[in-house]
């Protein structure tokens, strides 16, 4: 296996914690705590069994799906990580390019280290970009922030709900995890500077920088009441990401959210918070067709893709195997990643006979310990 030469997202991942130093790895890879939630995520696409139907036509498959007005390729997104610098020099712009390139949207983080501005130019030709908001205490800087990116051309924000604090990672306090002198979230600059990011814990400070900041700057007295706060001011579409709730779910369509991503935040907030997959089928039946329904966590395989699709997603969200594409080819890298699992997701089609996203449905599953005579 070669920088060049990896035949799946595993061993990908592998080069990549070869290629970063242990700090950066142990913040990218860790969850909370002793990561069971991080561990379950995986675990949850492997209790579920496809059963194929034979002698469809499957000649040709549909990947395509309209998402708010958009046409997608297939139901893939990048999910929004933080500091895509520590991966690769050109950062969140090269994983933008890469978004473009294979026309799909990119989440970008409120943690980026580009502008959003830059990034959106990057992504010329994806076919839409959403902005991930963390809920500043500050509330006329988040209003800037989402006001800014409207103007920018961002489609819709991504609301993180899931981290009142941030999740205790040990990898972050063991290796006091900081950011390199000269790198910051850039969005954040007029309210943290570059240095309070790159300096290493003191006294009873959280060793990790990350949680540092975030305790400091973050809202942890966010409630729903925020959704009509920005719809006050702003036109763009607003979705709330973290949700496992069914009830949350419906409280979040009640309050006239326009999209759901449930998540556990890669297993990195609440350990021992369920697997995403396993609260997908709750959540849709709980809001059925109201709003779309995103899910991430976990997602690696093509086959995962559609085990989502089949429990009630509409599409999917991408988290790590994008940084570590980044790691290791840059932007050539991440295109790659996302090639790879979109040739997996028309292969898993036609093997299970499904030629659309419609045909993929509940009955192609079995869920560990169901009957078959379930089908
Ligand atoms: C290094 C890293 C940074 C992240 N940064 C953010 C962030 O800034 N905002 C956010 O809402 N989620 C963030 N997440 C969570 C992801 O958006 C996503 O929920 C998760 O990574 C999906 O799981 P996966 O990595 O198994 O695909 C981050 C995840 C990782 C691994
Ligand atoms: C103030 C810095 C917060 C960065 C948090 C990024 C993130 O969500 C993560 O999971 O890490």
């Amino acid at each position: 296996m070669t920088d060049q030469h990896w035949v799946n997202l595993d061993e990908l991942e592998a080069l990549a914690m070869k290629k970063l130093p242990k700090m950066v790895w142990g913040y990218y890879s860790s969850g909370s705590e002793s990561e069971a939630t991080l561990r379950d995520n995986r675990a949850a696409f492997l209790r579920y069994n496809i059963m194929p139907r034979l002698m469809v036509d499957v000649s040709k498959v549909d990947t395509t799906l309209t998402l708010f007005g958009e046409k997608l390729d297939f139901p893939l997104l990048i999910a929004p990580m933080a500091y895509h610098k520590l991966a690769n020099p050109e950062g969140e712009v090269a994983t933008a390019r890469a978004a473009a390139a294979c026309r799909i949207p990119m989440i970008q983080s409120t943690m980026a280290t580009v502008r959003k501005e830059e990034v959106a130019q990057a992504a010329k030709g994806a076919p839409f970009l959403m902005l991930q908001l963390y809920v500043t205490k500050n509330r006329d800087f988040c209003r800037n922030l989402i006001m800014g990116a409207q103007k920018a051309g961002y489609k819709a924000i991504a609301v993180t709900v899931d981290a009142p604090r941030l999740g205790h990672r040990e990898a972050d306090e063991r290796d006091s995890f900081h950011l390199p002198e000269g790198m910051a979230p850039v969005e954040l600059d007029s309210l943290v500077s570059a240095e309070e990011h790159a300096r290493q814990a003191t006294g009873d400070e959280p060793k990790s920088a990350v949680a540092r900041v975030f305790y400091n700057q973050m809202d942890s007295a966010l409630t729903w009441d925020f959704v009509a706060w920005v719809r006050a001011f702003s036109s763009m579409r607003i979705l709330v990401k973290g949700i496992l709730s069914p009830f949350d779910a419906l409280r979040a369509v009640e309050v006239g959210v326009d999209g759901i991503i449930v998540s556990n935040h890669g297993g990195r907030q609440l350990d021992f918070a369920p697997a995403t997959l396993d609260c997908v089928a709750n959540i849709k039946r709980a809001i059925g067709d109201t709003v779309p329904l995103l899910m991430d966590g976990g997602v690696r395989r093509g086959t995962d893709i559609l085990k989502a699709l089949a429990l009630g997603a509409d599409a999917v969200c991408v988290g790590r195997p994008i940084l570590h594409g980044l790691a290791v080819n840059g932007q050539q890298g991440v295109q790659d990643v996302i090639k790879m699992m979109r040739r997996d997701f028309e292969q898993a089609m036609r093997l299970s006979g499904c030629p659309s996203l419609k045909s993929i449905t509940r009955d192609k599953l079995l869920k560990q310990g169901e009957p078959l005579s379930r089908l």
